[in-house]
């Protein structure tokens, strides 16, 4: 399993963001996007997870193999912590749900609606979904988002678990995850250019 990104452009709400984007994650690494707000982070994870098409670019995996987690936690609030993992145990096929409720410490959890759940124990039953898929490449944006210390050391080692076990993970996030073996692609030098303006005095028109 390897995912690779050849010369990718993408573009949000029409504006051209990145270009030129080319990496490889194998199995077993995991791959950090840094670089400033809005500089396109978002917009490429989007894209490489299938959400929305690429300007220009080859993403050489299939989005069946992916599993996304995006700014939002991806719960239903009604649902209890258990029904919410098993919601999506089914829909994925995958069964059991102890391994996820284990990463993240939910078992205490267990029957409580995700709507009474503080933010970051939402953000940890959102994270335990990527578990629940089964799914070999996980795709994360700014995961640790309302999450303390020790839920980021169980994220770190909820992601070192998945790769261990021949997964990988592309991620965006700005903050130090304590995974020192990932590795960091800085976004910035990958910034999209400016169209040539052909037309001077049509540019203020
Ligand atoms: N719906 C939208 N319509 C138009 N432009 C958008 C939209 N959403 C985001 N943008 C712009 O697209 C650019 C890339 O945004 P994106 O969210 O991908 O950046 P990011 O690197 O993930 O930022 P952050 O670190 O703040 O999360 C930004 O300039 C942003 O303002």
């Amino acid at each position: 399993m390897e995912l690779n990104v050849s010369e990718l452009a993408v573009a949000r709400g029409g504006v051209p963001v990145l270009e030129g984007v080319s990496f490889s994650v194998s199995a077993g690494e995991a791959l950090v996007l840094r670089g400033p707000n809005g500089c396109g982070k978002t917009t490429l994870l989007r894209t490489v997870a299938g959400l929305q098409p690429a300007l220009s670019g080859v993403i050489g995996l299939e989005r069946e193999a992916m599993a996304y987690a995006g700014h939002s936690d991806g719960i239903k609030a009604v649902l209890s912590v258990r029904e919410n993992l098993q919601f999506w145990a089914d829909v994925f096929g995958t069964g059991t749900i102890d391994p996820a409720l284990a990463a993240f410490d939910l078992h205490g959890l267990i029957d409580r609606p995700a709507g009474a759940l503080s933010a970051g124990q939402k953000r940890r039953l959102g994270l335990a979904r990527m578990v629940v898929t089964g799914r070999p490449v996980w795709v994360l944006d700014e995961p640790t988002v309302s999450l303390d210390m020790d839920a980021v050391a169980m994220f770190a080692g909820a992601v070192r678990t998945h790769l261990a076990g021949g997964g990988l993970a592309l991620m965006a996030t700005h903050i130090d995850l304590g995974l020192d073996e990932a590795r960091v692609l800085d976004m910035r030098p990958f910034k999209a250019k400016a169209p040539s303006i052909d037309d001077f005095d049509g540019a203020f028109l």
